[in-house]
């Protein structure tokens, strides 16, 4: 593959885009926000400048429901040879596609499995989906080149490819992803009115388990929208589980020994089948994940700030692997973690101090 259009310069777009152009591929951006689409090409993911000519493969990476019009919209410019999209969800996008007249041949559903609580191009990394699984969809229609074309980008984000029928996915992720999502939530909703005196005792327990509660609740109304029923009969399980413990606590409580016997077993139980299912979660068998360093900058609250940072650490040479940004509360100003390879922090500080960037230690 030597070109790529990525359709949706978010978390995803841009990460697929970073790895594709940190593998010599000519990567194009573009996002309905054109705003995005400048950001991921500061972060050096690609250019924002439309494609000439037909690229070898349209990447479309925007929220589910928009899918199947912005593979449809692309499918009659002529923009690609073949189209793929990385919805989390894979039935609902290829049903709406046909009824709005794309052509399926041209056209294969993919969803790679890793991703992160925070959206955006600023929380793309190129390494995101190293080692992960990659699913993907083809049908007896799906044309040879463009499955070619999605093992390819699969290969060059280093991800592992599984092929499954779109249905099938989406059953299995109401159970090992949409049904967690809900879960987190619902676990992290406890502490929205709780006392603060509670609130303060958090610890890595509940860091671990509500991670992704922070996920943007935009999208996942999205996606539970176009997987509803498995992921309802994932958490009736889930919710009869529950009674059940609940009724073992509550036999805890009992002046009778038998009842706290029942009750010590019920829960003995959960916690067992807990164990059992954790060991069946398997690692992640790509490389172990990368550590960075993390630069400090001070940074101005005006546009073109971001940009300007960027484009000064790519003319140093430096990979932007991760970013984050405090605002300082009441102030024009803020400040900006540039994550990097360890090897990369004494270059970087030393070129942004030339380019009169305040570097905080
Ligand atoms: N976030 C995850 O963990 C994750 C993981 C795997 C797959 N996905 C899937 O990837 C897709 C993108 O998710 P994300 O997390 O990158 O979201 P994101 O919000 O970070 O990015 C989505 C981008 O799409 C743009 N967009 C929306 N509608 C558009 C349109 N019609 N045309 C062009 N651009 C448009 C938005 O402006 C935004 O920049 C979704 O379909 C999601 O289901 C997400
Ligand atoms: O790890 C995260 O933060 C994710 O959001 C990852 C995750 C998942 O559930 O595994 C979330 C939704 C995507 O469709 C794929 C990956």
């Amino acid at each position: 593959m030597r070109t790529a259009l990525v359709i949706g310069t978010g978390l995803i777009g841009t990460s697929a885009a970073l790895a594709l152009a940190g593998r010599g591929v000519r990567v194009h951006l573009t996002d309905h926000d054109p705003a995005q689409a400048r950001t991921a090409a500061a972060l050096g993911a690609g250019t924002d400048e439309e494609p000439e000519d037909p690229v070898d493969l349209a990447v479309v990476a925007v929220p589910p429901a928009h899918v199947a019009a912005a593979v449809a919209d692309a499918q009659r410019r002529g923009l690609a040879r073949g189209y793929l999209d990385v919805a989390s969800v894979k039935g609902g996008p290829r049903r709406e596609l046909a009824a709005l007249g794309g052509d399926p041949r041209r056209y294969l559903g993919t969803h790679p499995m890793a991703g992160r609580e925070r959206s955006g191009p600023l929380a793309a990394t190129a390494d995101l989906f190293e080692g992960r699984p990659w699913v993907l969809t083809p049908t007896a229609e799906t044309d040879t080149e463009v499955l070619n074309l999605a093992l390819e980008l699969v290969a060059l984000c280093r991800a592992v490819p599984v092929v499954m029928d779109a249905d099938a996915h989406d059953r299995a992720v109401a159970l090992v992803s949409h049904t967690p999502q809900l879960l987190s939530s619902l676990v992290a909703a406890r502490l929205e009115g709780a006392d603060e005196t509670a609130v303060r005792l958090c610890g890595q327990g509940i860091r671990d388990v509500t991670r992704i509660a922070a996920s943007d609740p935009a999208m996942w109304v999205d996606i539970l929208s176009a997987n509803p029923g498995p992921v309802a009969d994932v958490l009736a399980a889930v919710a009869a589980d529950l009674d059940e413990t609940v009724t073992a606590l509550r036999a805890l409580q009992s002046a009778d020994e038998d009842d706290r016997k029942s009750g010590v077993s019920g829960i003995e139980d959960v916690l067992r089948r807990g164990n059992a299912g954790r060991e069946r979660v398997p690692g992640k068998h790509g490389a172990a994940p990368a550590t960075y360093e993390s630069v400090t900058v001070m940074i101005g609250d005006q546009p073109g700030e971001l940009a300007r940072i960027f484009a000064d650490a790519g003319r140093a040479g430096v990979n932007i692997e991760d970013v984050r940004i405090e605002h300082a509360t009441g102030q024009q100003a803020g400040l900006i973690q540039l994550m990097v390879e360890p090897g990369a922090v004494p270059s970087l500080t030393a070129a942004l101090r030339e380019r009169g960037w305040s570097i905080r230690q």
